[in-house]
Order: structure tokens, then C-alpha cells, then sequence
């Protein structure tokens, strides 16, 4: 590890902007600082895009550093019009308390539960701002914004063709008081954000310097928007986005996104969200150059990840479904493992009765024909929970089932669909 955050950070590429780099740099050498992120409750779940700055603070801590994690419950009502180019429905109050308590619960499994040190704080920005009345707000906060300065941030200037509401232009004096407030009150002097972040956190700290005085010592420092080597947005699967909730995304998708990543991006990646050494990383780098067959940059990529957001037994058995759905040995899977492994894959549902294969194939929609199936039968290319079925009179039954509910058929080497008995 390089002995300063910053510079372990920059060898990550992980920084894209920063107010004051060179102060930053020294203020961290000297002193163990404080910092936070916010992330807005706008879903019930984190995607792995939200996940990049909380890594980032994860890594501060690391260095001994005290970092803050904000639920935005009271930004979350307004809607940050960061990166939009729309106004944003309102969620009611009820969706925002929903998500804020998911959303502090994923927080609480990723970055809590495993740590016994605890140097790190969650708060609320809900706890600071429900009670603030309309004139204080005006008064205490509203006089020291700009409407010009305002106005002139990129996220506010390419809305206004558009259109803003006063709601969501006000956003930006929100997140500036949970600046100043965590400032005042924990001493925070750093604020990290996504790339479309700057403005936000540039106007938390313009908020500082007023009421705390020019010279007051506080930091913004971004990190770069992920982009994929072949152009197209990163973190985005056929499915959609990929979340870190199991039940929208299982463990074993989450494991596949990563393992199966271009071999043009692996190494941005491996630095960018593991915690694996500069040295892990340089050697994973020369086998892709070397042998990118093995794609072992891919599989330290992939192992890292699951284990880190779903655990030791998820990533268990996100290998096991891996291997089986590779080599066609799939006997050895649970009844669990193949609900995960076949979750977006073509399912079919058919009756418990008996029926020959060939029958069988076509009311499953597998087979367009009894010519085709009759041909893929004889050549072999049909499996039957693992077993290759050669004979075209042979019958299914439920006896061929997982627990008498699913039957895997496997057509060719990838082409595999669910069947659900009724
Ligand atoms: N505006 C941030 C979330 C945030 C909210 C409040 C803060 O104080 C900081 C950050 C985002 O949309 O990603």
C-alpha cells in the first residue's frame, strides 16, 4: 500500500477532480480526517454504481481515516436534478422512509457488520432538516446563495430549457447545509461524490467559507464516471441495472457481471472496487497480457466482489452454479442453487404426466419441431438434468426431477432452460 490515501487513490484511478489537491494532500498526511458521501434513498436497493464512492470511503478507512455515511432521507424527498435531464417525480414520504431504512440496512451488511473497529458513522440528513423552519431556512441559509452562482452550475444551466422547479433547484442549498453541518459537528472537512457531484459539493464548501470564514479547511474530491472500453454504460446488464440486493440480483448474476468483463476494462476494475494490493493487482495485469485465456484477472474480480457484498456461502455457490452450468454437471446443484442459477434464463411450466421426449421438447417450447428435436436428440445435443439422452422414444417423468420441480435441459453446450413441473 502507498502510505498516503491520496496517492493510493491516484495509482487507483479513482480521482477526477479536486478543489485543492496539494492541501488535501498534506492535510491528510498530518491529520486523520473526517469525510463523507450521501447517497439519496431514491430505490430500494444500491446498484454497484453507487457502491464506487462508499469503496472509496471504505479505503480512507483503511488509512485510519473517519468517514461518514449519508442517508439522504430529506434530499431523498426533493430529488437531486444531478445528471438529469428531466424533472424528477416526487416520491411520498412513506417510499423515502422505505428506502431509507433498505437502504440503511445494505449499508449496515456491507460496511458495518463486518468491521469490529467501527470507525465509521451513518447519519441521517433528515435529522437536521425536518425541523428547520421556512424563515430559517431562508435567513440562515438562502442569503449566502447566489442565484447567479446558482444558476451558472452545469447541472442547473442544462435545465433550464428544460425547465426547473424552485424544488429542485433548491437541492443544492440542501446537501450544502449537510456540508456545513457535518463540518460544524464531526468536523468533516472532505466531501467525495460521483463526477456529476462537483457542483453540489462545491457549493457545500463556497457555504463553509461564509460561515466559517475564508480560510476554513475543507475539501471536494470526485471520482471519474466508469466507462467500458466498447463504449456502452457501465454496470448495465440485458436484465438492467446490477444490484446489490440478492432477490433483485442474484448472487450468482452479480458473480457472472464480473466474470465476465472485457479484458480492456478488468484491470481499471480490479483497482477501482477491490481491495486486493497494488501487487495482487500488477500480477493480474501481466496474466492478462500473458495468458488472458485464464481470465484470472476476471475470476479474482468476480470472487472479490461476491464475497464482499453477498458473503463467503453466496460465493460458494455462485462457483458451484458456475461450474455445473459449465461443464453440464447439473445434478450436483440444490434445489436453491438452481432457482439462482436459472433465474433469467428460458423457463418453461409443464404438467407432472409422462410424455416422450420428443413430445415432450416441443410443448416446452424448446424445440420448434418434432424434425429439429428428433435431429438434436440423435446428434447428442440434448440433456436431461446433466444425463445426455440419445433416444428419441425415451419419456419424461417426474422421476427425472429436482424434488419433483424442475427438470434442466441443457440444448448444444450453453443453450439451457428451466422446466417447472405442475
Ligand atoms: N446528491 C447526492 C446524494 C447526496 C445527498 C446529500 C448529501 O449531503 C450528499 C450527497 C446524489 O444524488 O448522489
Amino acid at each position: 500500500m502507498s502510505h498516503n490515501i491520496i496517492d493510493e487513490l491516484t495509482w487507483r484511478g479513482a480521482i477526477n477532480q479536486q478543489t485543492d489537491a496539494e492541501g488535501l494532500k498534506e492535510y491528510v498526511e498530518n491529520n486523520k480526517i473526517s469525510l463523507y458521501c450521501g447517497v439519496d434513498p431514491t430505490g430500494d436497493s444500491m446498484h454497484i454504481g453507487h457502491l464506487i464512492p462508499f469503496m472509496m470511503l471504505k479505503r480512507f478507512q483503511m488509512f485510519g481515516h473517519h468517514p461518514y455515511i449519508l442517508i439522504g432521507g430529506a434530499t431523498g424527498t426533493i430529488g437531486d436534478p444531478s445528471g438529469r435531464t428531466s424533472e424528477r417525480q416526487l416520491q411520498t414520504m412513506e417510499q423515502v422512509q422505505h428506502n431509507v431504512d433498505c437502504l440503511t440496512n445494505q449499508m449496515k451488511k456491507l460496511f458495518f457488520d463486518k468491521d469490529n473497529e467501527q470507525q465509521l458513522t451513518m447519519v441521517n440528513n433528515y435529522d437536521w432538516t425536518h425541523n428547520l423552519s421556512l424563515l430559517d431556512f431562508l435567513r440562515d441559509y438562502g442569503k449566502n446563495f447566489n442565484v447567479n452562482t446558482m444558476l451558472a452550475k452545469d447541472i442547473v444551466a442544462s435545465r433550464l430549457e428544460v425547465g426547473i422547479s424552485f424544488t429542485e433547484f433548491a437541492y443544492q442549498i440542501l446537501q450544502s447545509m449537510d456540508f456545513l453541518h457535518l463540518y460544524q459537528k464531526h468536523d468533516v472537512r472532505l466531501q467525495i461524490g460521483g463526477a456529476d457531484q462537483w457542483g453540489n459539493i462545491t457549493s457545500g464548501l463556497d457555504l463553509i467559507r461564509k460561515k466559517e470564514g475564508a480560510e476554513a479547511k475543507a475539501f471536494g474530491l470526485t471520482i471519474p464516471l466508469m466507462l467500458k472500453a466498447d463504449g456502452t454504460k457501465f454496470g448495465k446488464t440485458a436484465g438492467g441495472a446490477v444490484w446489490l440486493d440478492p432477490d433483485k440480483t442474484s448472487p450468482f448474476e452479480f458473480y457472472q457481471f464480473w466474470v465476465n468483463q472485457d479484458d480492456r476494462d478488468v484491470v481499471k476494475y480490479l483497482k477501482f472496487f477491490t481491495f486486493l494490493t497494488q501487487e495482487e493487482i500488477t500480477d493480474l495485469a501481466n496474466q492478462v497480457e500473458t495468458e488472458p485465456h485464464k481470465r484470472a484477472a476476471q475470476k479474482a474480480l468476480a470472487r472479490e466482489m461476491t464475497l464482499f457484498v453477498h458473503g463467503e456461502d453466496a460465493l460458494n455457490d455462485a462457483l458451484t452454479i458456475t461450474d455445473a452450468l459449465f461443464s453440464g454437471d447439473v445434478k450436483q446443484l440444490s434445489a436453491h442453487q438452481i432457482e439462482d442459477g436459472f433465474k433469467n434464463m428460458p423457463s418453461a411450466t409443464i404438467g407432472k404426466e409422462s410424455m416422450n421426449l420428443v413430445d415432450w421438447l416441443i410443448a416446452t417450447n424448446i424445440e420448434p419441431s418434432k424434425r429439429q428435436a428428433r435431429e438434436d436428440i440423435n446428434n447428442g445435443a440434448i440433456s436431461i438434468n446433466g444425463d445426455k439422452i440419445t433416444d428419441t422414444n425415451f419419456e419424461v417423468t417426474a422421476e427425472n426431477s429436482f424434488d419433483g420441480k424442475f427438470i434442466i435441459v441443457r440444448k448444444g453446450k450453453k443453450k439451457y432452460t428451466l422446466v417447472h413441473l405442475q
